[in-house]
């Protein structure tokens, strides 16, 4: 596994003294978060707090309403409704500083297939105002994080699907997020890129001790991965805790029985608004088929 510069390992987190963030404060806080497409309200009065340093992810089908809350945590939609903080920081008001402190992998493709790993990751190095001097070292560390050290000169239309994601991890580490925000981290991939994946991510996080937020359709993954999940559903968060907390609490609602799984949590919390058949939810695998989109 590649090793990451932690506080006192050069890369360190970005969010320094002078960006006015509160180390103290959540580093997610959404308080009656809303977000309407026209008529349609995507986002319903999130109420949501990421500890600082935690692993925590937000679940739900497609068309809860992640992407969209996601999206203006990272400053990218504005906040019509409601509050969002980043480390403290009022995303309405501190935008530039809110994105300084941010790395984001979002579902859409963000890596350029016409050039090389490490140009790719150079240019996010560029526009996230990475000192000069620093550049350098910084993208190594990066693409070493991810496991893409031997593959940085390749054109990344080379890569596999895997590869892209963890290149996508790459861009969004190489600023030093204090905060990584992951849309979907692992969607299209076979379970042995999801298992690396995850390995890159946890093992960035062990050493910079970086907040992670993630998006997930994979219950799994969430169970394995997560220290705290809120399940979403039509815009709101129906329940929150961590995996454990959730499933025994299931357990005894049902009066023991056999553990409950994530998923099954999540079946209760949102009631007949999930669709049995299982193609609402459990089926949603859209084959995010990275590799042929880079290609
Ligand atoms: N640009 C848009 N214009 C209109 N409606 C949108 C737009 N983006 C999302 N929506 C709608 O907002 C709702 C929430 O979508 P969102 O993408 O946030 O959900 P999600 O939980 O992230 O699902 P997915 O996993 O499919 O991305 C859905 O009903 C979706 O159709």
């Amino acid at each position: 596994m590649s090793r990451y510069g932690g506080r006192d390992g050069g890369a360190g987190h970005g969010g320094a003294p002078e960006s006015g963030a509160d180390a103290e404060a959540a580093a997610v806080s959404c308080t009656g978060l809303r977000y309407s497409f026209g008529e349609s309200t995507a986002v319903d009065g999130l109420d949501l707090t990421v500890r600082s340093g935690e692993v925590f992810g937000l679940l739900g089908p497609n068309g809860a309403g992640k992407t969209t809350a996601i999206r203006c945590i990272t400053t990218l939609l504005p906040v019509p409704k409601g509050m969002a903080r980043v480390f403290g920081l009022d995303v309405a008001a501190d935008r530039m500083r809110v994105r300084r402190l941010l790395g984001y992998v979002p579902q859409q493709l963000s890596a350029d297939s016409g050039l090389t790993g490490r140009e790719n990751v150079s240019l996010f190095a560029r526009v996230f105002d990475v000192p000069r001097r620093e550049r350098r070292a910084r993208v190594d560390q990066a693409l070493e994080a991810v496991g893409l050290a031997d593959a940085a000169d390749r054109l990344a239309k080379t890569y596999s699907g895997g590869m892209v994601r963890r290149l996508e991890l790459a861009q969004a580490l190489v600023s030093a997020p204090r905060l990584l925000i992951l849309d979907e981290p692992t969607i299209g991939l076979d379970p042995i890129a999801r298992t690396v994946v995850w390995e890159h991510i946890m093992a960035v996080r062990a050493a910079t001790g970086m907040t992670v937020l993630v998006t997930t359709h994979y219950m799994d993954e969430a169970d394995q991965y997560c220290d705290r999940v809120a399940l979403m559903h039509k815009g709101r968060v129906r329940a929150s805790g961590t995996p454990r907390e959730l499933t025994d609490d299931l357990r005894a609602r049902r009066g023991g029985g056999p553990a409950p799984t994530l998923e099954d949590v999540f079946r209760d919390v949102a009631g007949s608004g999930l669709n049995e058949e299982g193609g609402e939810f459990r089926d949603v695998r859209r084959t995010r088929t990275t590799a042929s989109r880079v290609g």
